[in-house]
């Protein structure tokens, strides 16, 4: 393939080239990624999503790479921007879109608020995954000022650590020496979270392969279970992200809902020389 088209599409700032590989798998290699990824000389985005055919019933499988080239197991806020567009194409309210993380629902009323079911959290240590056996619920790390976080994985690992101030942190600093302690064995994605004076919450994240974004969904999905078991937050709230707000709930069955808008920012198609990996 010469030229490989894409959408240009963000959820509260967090940015994805969206790639429909349901026809022709793109080969995309480690350079590739990176040399697309790149904001100067590239495209720029923090993950990059191909739609490839779903293998069990629903409507596509969602495979997720970070700037970095790695793969990830889950990315609420690109679940939005595909679900959107299945919607658009299927002129329907509701999709059903298949990540290596499970099945995840969308629905919406509107096409541009679209709420995704995120599935149940998994909170054994062996899950998170963590390197020695720890209660998730208060692990025993201390990463500078940060200690004591909650321990969730929401098909990807996440540690939420709980601050007076989320604003006050330097999370460039602390994010990535966090992220990359020996306890999270596939690393992890970090945030940090205080409960704000009306009783929302306030989340900052470092991303695993990627560094700050202005938003992240599983994060946020993360940082509600986190909330909700330290009796921070009830079973809804809304969490400000950099980029925005997101509508969380935890519903009976204990799945975990996130509501948030969506933009197509441009399209355009990537050229043989990013292809190549060439910057
Ligand atoms: N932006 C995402 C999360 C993307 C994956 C993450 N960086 C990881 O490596 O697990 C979101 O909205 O959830």
């Amino acid at each position: 393939m010469d030229q490989i088209p894409f959408i240009k599409m963000h959820g509260l700032g967090n940015d994805f080239v969206i790639i429909d590989g349901r026809e022709q798998l793109p080969k995309l290699s480690v350079a590739a990624l990176r040399a697309i990824a790149d904001r100067h000389r590239g495209v720029g985005y923090d993950q990059l999503i191909v739609m490839e055919p779903a293998t069990n019933g629903a409507d596509v499988f969602m495979r997720i790479y970070n700037s970095d080239g790695s793969e990830a197991e889950a990315c609420g806020n690109a679940t939005r921007c595909v679900a959107h567009l299945l919607m658009e194409e299927s002129d329907s309210r509701s999709v059903t879109i298949e990540t290596c993380a499970g099945l995840l629902g969308g629905t919406t009323e509107d096409r541009q608020h679209i709420v995704i079911d995120m599935g149940s959290p998994k909170m054994g240590w062996q899950d998170i995954p963590l390197s020695r056996e720890e209660d998730t619920m208060h692990i025993n790390l201390t990463v500078g000022p940060l200690s004591n976080p909650v321990g969730v994985n929401m098909g990807n690992p996440h540690a939420v650590f709980f601050v007076e101030d989320a604003d006050t942190v330097d999370l460039e600093k602390w994010g990535p020496i966090a992220e990359t302690d020996p306890l999270f064995p596939e690393k992890a994605n970090i945030s940090v979270a205080s409960k704000m004076k009306n009783g929302d919450i306030r989340l900052r994240v470092w991303e695993r392969g990627v560094g700050i974004t202005l938003a992240c969904g599983s994060a946020a999905c993360a940082t509600m279970v986190a909330a909700n078991i330290r009796g921070i937050a009830g079973k809804k709230a809304t969490l400000h992200l950099n980029g925005g707000p997101l509508d969380m709930r935890i519903s009976d069955n204990g799945h975990v809902f996130m509501g948030g808008p969506i933009a197509i920012s441009f399209r355009g198609a990537l050229d043989a020389s990013l292809l190549a990996g060439a910057v």
